[in-house]
């Protein structure tokens, strides 16, 4: 704590902030709702202000720049009413809590030092030429995490500046008023860190930008490489470090880097309501946020119905080993490996010789145009054309083959049956229908294109509105011509989605006996179960269902035969559980964002699912996809989620001895509840959730291992307490604070005050794949952790030494 006199000076200083804040909102106030009003005005009479009159060229080219003028106006008005309602919006926020941290630098050379404030968002005085606040993103502002007092430099765009720190303060400040001041002399003192830590969960994620420590600012602020890779243990602000390392390139790059160019990935869809509102309260847009799983179906559409993750979890979870239980989880792994994915490599050039499938165009019950024919067609092409571009060549031709198909089929017998039943009245509907609809198409233009475009198609129409007033005498043919060309609608349709290509019978040769599949892929790693394997996928396949495996493979063999569908807008992407992902995964997402920088957090630790990838070792397939000089690793090994007794416990889970370093902070060691039924199990812990929320503690678990258990447990505990407690499944949205019932791998990234492990036998946890999961279940304590069982416990804690938890 500082003595009184620098005290009041502070208090002064914050009051004199405050005043100047407020004065400035005030002032900014009635500016940024009357211009609000202003551009809903214009929207709401842009189209007043237009006259659209498209009956001659030029009126149509006035009219289109009366549109442009207009659309400059309301633009120009928004974006100052942005930048303003954004300015006020940051006062707003920094209002209560104008900064939490101050360094005095002294600049080499120079003989005065300057105070640095620092806070959420920059302000500066009245005059424009003093920073009251500076923005934490700031390059000064980055001493105050990488530095104690001593010598200290930041980097700016003009080069190394060096100095001296000759102050570090710390603040905690409410409603403008000063609550703790500390003098410090580590990086970020602990005192503060400790009174963050001791309080209970959020609903929500919190920002850390406060306490963020040195490491943390490393990921923050790593700006160079393609690819960053962060290895952490259980709690040690990975994700946290990500959101604001979001928020820091949103601000570095505020001119060139819009929110929506980033995309999180993120471990399951409730997840995303649990960091949801991190960026806003640093005062950023939100970034796109996506699981893996809805980013394949949507590129699947509804060809095939994907398996879930977690029905693939739950799987490998619950299944008790047999030969098609082994086979499924060696395909699972090979699935997702690097080999596989240079086995689908090679089995498109061999495609590109022989063995590609097509569906024949059908029409009514007749095939037009035959597989065979397009086989023929397609191998008519050079060899050196690349598989997509034949599949395009082939396309053209098929939709000419359509369009000369279609001229015969008007003269068919089907065609003058339809004319037939047309009576008097109906054909004179449908011919005005069709001069309208004629009229219609025409004349489309569409104010965004060209104008250049617009121009020529209006040219068109003046031309071809003669031959619509002409046709009196052709209506019969006209009808047929639209009648078939109706009907034929579908074909070229699905002919432009290149629906001609199997690709469901193309993946499914590929599971073919051993011979034929080194034949068609040169691969010589054949897995082991390889025939159940295939049975396996094949039988998936008729049922058009993909494994999860299967999807990513399966995307990208279409392609390898279609033609990529990069996404070349997004510069940035940020994978969190990234032990979870297979190094087929990542190249996919490579493949797909191939101008974004990719961030990677993970705990090799927590990996649970059967495909993981080692994140940090130095040959891993993830350092391989960039290369190491493209490639930085950090590893975060301080843990802050955790007790100290928490931690200690379950890092000895991980026989492998994890680097795991405690933050210190006491709580009670974790309890072992041994109970001898499931009812007294059932009592027991609902007189300890009494307890624990009697204690203040408000978000609680109950951790399961699968969804079944997480059923069972959830009638068990509400018919005994009458608690409320809501159990999450993997269609659970929303994250909320209260008593949850929960597998463990959904409680993936998120944590509670107080965890109870609902079965930790030795019947549950027993597998050694599942001691990631137990640890993963374990490490989202805070505060409390305790673990029931009924008869022995599982073998993971027998291993730890006694005196790490208590036994009740
Ligand atoms: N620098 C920090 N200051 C204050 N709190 C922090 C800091 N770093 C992390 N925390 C807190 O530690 C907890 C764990 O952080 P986070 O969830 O980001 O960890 P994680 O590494 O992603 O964990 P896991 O892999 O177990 O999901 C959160 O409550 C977070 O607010």
């Amino acid at each position: 704590m500082i003595d009184a006199n620098d005290w009041n000076q502070e208090q002064e200083r914050l009051d004199l902030v405050t005043e100047s804040l407020q004065s400035r909102i005030a002032e900014l106030e009635p500016e940024v709702s009357g211009l609000r009003g202003q551009v809903v005005d214009i929207r709401k009479r842009f189209w007043e202000e237009v006259t659209v009159n498209t009956s001659t060229f030029d009126d149509f080219e006035e009219t289109f720049y009366s549109i442009k003028q207009q659309e400059a106006v309301l633009s120009e008005r928004e974006r100052s009413h942005r930048q303003r309602m954004l300015r006020w919006k940051n006062m707003k926020r920094l209002l209560p809590s104008p900064y939490f941290g101050r360094i005095d630098f002294q600049e080499d050379g120079l003989s005065f030092s300057e105070q640095i404030y620092i806070g959420v968002s920059s302000f500066v005085d009245e005059d424009g030429m003093n920073f009251l606040v500076y923005d934490w993103r700031t390059p000064i502002a980055s001493m105050y995490y990488d530095y104690s007092p001593g010598a200290a430099e930041y980097e700016t765009p003009g080069g190394q500046i060096m100095g001296t720190m000759l102050l570090k303060r710390q603040y905690q400040i409410r409603d403008g008023q000063l609550r703790n001041v500390f003098d410090t002399s580590l990086t970020i003192g602990d005192e503060l860190l400790q009174q963050v830590l001791g309080k209970g969960a959020d609903a929500q994620m919190k920002s850390i930008v406060a306490t963020i420590q040195k490491e943390q600012n490393a990921i923050i602020r790593n700006d160079k490489s393609p690819m960053l890779i962060v290895q952490g243990a259980a709690g040690s602000g990975k994700t946290s470090a990500a959101l604001q390392r979001v928020a820091y390139l949103l601000y570095k790059h505020r001119d060139r880097l819009k929110a929506d160019q980033i995309i999180l990935f993120s471990p399951n869809p409730m997840f995303n309501s649990y960091v949801s509102t991190v960026l806003p309260e640093l005062g950023e847009e939100n970034m796109q946020q996506t699981t893996f799983q809805e980013y394949l179906a949507y590129w699947l559409g509804s060809t095939l119905r994907l398996e879930d993750p977690f029905d693939q979890i739950e799987y490998v979870l619950t299944t008790k080993p047999t030969q098609g239980y082994e086979a499924r989880l060696n395909g699972i792994k090979y699935k997702g490996s690097e080999a596989f994915l240079r086995s689908l490599q090679s089995y498109a050039q061999w495609l590109g010789k022989e063995g590609m499938l097509f569906r024949g165009i059908h029409f009514q019950d007749r095939e037009l145009i035959t597989a065979e024919q397009m086989k023929l067609q397609f191998y008519s092409y050079d060899n050196s054309i690349r598989l997509a571009n034949r599949v395009v060549l082939l396309k053209e031709w098929l939709l000419r083959e359509l369009a000369s198909l279609e001229r015969k089929e008007q003269e068919e017998l089907w065609v003058q049956d339809e004319l037939d039943y047309l009576d008097n009245e109906q054909y004179a509907e449908v011919y005005n229908l069709l001069l309208k609809k004629y009229q219609r198409e025409e004349a489309v233009f569409d104010f965004t294109n060209q104008y250049v475009e617009d121009y020529g198609d209006f040219r068109e129409q003046e031309q071809g509105e003669e031959n619509v007033f002409d046709f009196t005498g052709q209506e019969e043919a006209l009808l047929r011509q639209m009648i078939v060309k109706e009907r034929f609608k579908p074909l070229r349709r699905d002919v432009k989605r290149l629906m001609f290509v199997d690709v469901i019978g193309l993946y499914d040769q590929l599971f073919s006996d051993e011979t034929d599949y080194r034949m068609m892929t040169n691969e010589t790693e054949i897995p082991g179960q390889w025939a159940e394997i295939c049975m396996q996928t094949k039988e998936k396949l008729i049922q058009l269902e993909l494994f999860y495996e299967d999807a990513t493979p399966f995307l990208y063999l279409k392609e390898l035969i279609e033609g990529t569908r990069m996404n070349t807008e997004v510069r940035h992407i940020f994978v969190d559980e990234g032990q979870d992902y297979s190094p087929f995964q990542y190249s996919f997402l490579k493949r797909l964002f191939p101008r974004a920088r990719m961030t990677v957090l993970g705990d090799f630790g927590q990996a649970i699912f059967a495909q993981a990838t080692n994140l940090h070792e130095e040959d891993s397939p993830l350092v391989r996809l960039y290369g190491k000089d493209e490639t930085s690793l950090i590893n975060l090994v301080r843990s802050y989620r955790s007790t100290q007794e928490i931690v200690t416990f379950t890092k000895s889970l991980l026989p492998w001895g994890e680097e795991i370093v405690p933050f210190e902070r006491s709580g009670g060691k974790p309890l072992l509840k041994k109970t001898d039924s499931s009812e007294e199990r059932a009592k027991r812990i609902s007189e300890d959730l009494a307890v624990l929320k009697a204690e203040g503690f408000d978000s609680i678990a109950v951790i399961t291992k699968t969804s079944d258990e997480s059923r069972e447990a959830y009638e068990a505990l509400t018919s005994q307490s009458g608690e409320a407690l809501r159990l999450i499944t993997k269609e659970t949205l929303t994250f909320e604070k209260g008593v949850v019932v929960i597998p463990a791998y959904l409680a993936k990234g998120v944590e509670f005050d107080a965890v109870l492990i609902y079965d930790a036998s030795s019947q549950v946890y027993n597998r050694e794949s599942e001691r990631k999961l137990f640890y993963t279940a374990c490490t989202r304590a805070m505060h409390r952790l305790l673990l029931y069982t009924i008869g022995e416990c599982t073998p993971f804690i027998q291993e730890t030494s006694t005196n790490l938890y208590e036994v009740e």
